[in-house]
């Protein structure tokens, strides 16, 4: 079976891992996260949201941890935008990449951002034309590639639809989220198969959460059909406000280790990675949800 050389790894677990904390987690314990990740070698590090704090309040102080961080060269730090307001909160904090996001379910849409899918298209239009204008580079997501918390099943169409609208507005990368963790690794495949008939796969990134403990498996098998961006948590933190009882993404430290194992190149240090998963884990006060770093004890 042939896979990529080189996985690009972006580490979602500042973001989508600490969104859903249930106690506020301080700005410092967040910018020593970052520090620690950017020590790692990762390309990518999503580094918090641009959203309403009344909908999601643990992102509520983002901009103090943009202008914390120690930035990297070469080292992106993505930031979510829904709308033009987040967008100039993102400029004022010098972000270099913003992440639009959409869904592949009309339900998830609403209960996320409040608005139907043709909506959100409509606001992501001008604000990726205004990120690119001011010379930001501009992710889209797309959630619910592999099922719904709402509406269940969802038709791998309806993924290469959205998928292509945000990649004709001007997106770069498209993340492709089983936002639930219900995917399994042949319809994991259907759906990259459909996504990729209208995209080349080279823009295509996979973002899977590991409720069902489907997620290394499922990226195995959109590495066979070339996938070569996988997003990952560092200790596995997450979850999603709008899909209750939604598990994080896919450890970090698992994925790099599968891909070590593999020969494949990523260029994180495992070990400086599970050091960054042991810290935000203590300051968390909880067990980490990554194999690797429990068997590493
Ligand atoms: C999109 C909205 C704002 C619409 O929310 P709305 O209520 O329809 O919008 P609104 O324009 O009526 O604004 C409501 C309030 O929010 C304020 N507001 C408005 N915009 C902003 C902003 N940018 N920054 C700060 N504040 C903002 C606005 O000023 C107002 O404040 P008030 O007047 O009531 O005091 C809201 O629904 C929202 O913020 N949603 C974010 C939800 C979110 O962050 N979800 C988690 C991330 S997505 C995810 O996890 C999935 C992903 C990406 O990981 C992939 C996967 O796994 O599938």
């Amino acid at each position: 079976m042939r896979h990529p050389s080189r996985i690009k790894i972006v580490e979602v677990g500042p973001r989508d891992g600490l969104q859903n904390e249930p106690r506020p987690v301080p700005v410092a314990v967040k910018v020593a996260l970052i520090d620690r990740l950017t020590e790692t070698g990762l390309a990518a590090i999503e580094s918090g949201s641009f959203v309403s704090p009344k909908w999601v309040p643990q992102m509520a102080a983002t901009n103090e941890v943009m202008a914390a961080i120690t930035r990297r060269p070469g080292i992106a730090y993505p930031v979510l935008t829904p709308n033009l307001r987040g967008l100039e909160a993102a400029l004022e904090a010098r972000a270099e990449e913003v992440a639009v996001f959409a869904a592949a379910s009309e339900s998830f849409s609403q209960k996320n951002i409040n608005c139907s899918i043709a909506e959100s298209l409509d606001r992501f239009a001008p604000l990726t034309a205004r990120a690119r204008a001011e010379g930001l580079r501009v992710r889209g997501y797309v959630s619910c590639v592999l099922g719904c918390p709402y509406e269940g099943a969802i038709a791998p169409g309806a993924v290469a639809e959205v998928a292509g609208r945000l990649a004709a507005m001007g997106c770069y990368e498209i993340s492709l989220g089983d936002t639930v963790g219900v995917g399994t690794p042949a319809k994991a495949q259907a759906m990259i198969d459909a996504v990729a008939a209208r995209l080349p796969v080279e823009m295509l990134a996979a973002h899977f959460h590991d409720t069902y403990g489907q997620a290394l498996a499922n990226l195995l098998a959109v590495m066979e059909r070339g996938v070569a961006v996988m997003d990952s948590s560092v200790a596995g933190l997450g979850g999603c406000p709008y899909a209750k009882g939604a598990a994080g993404n896919v450890a970090s430290e698992d994925l790099v280790y599968m891909l070590n194992g593999m020969g494949i190149h990523t260029g994180v240090d495992l070990d400086k990675l599970i050091d960054a998963g042991t810290f935000i884990c203590s300051a968390l006060g909880r067990p980490t949800g990554s194999k690797v770093a429990r068997a590493r004890g």
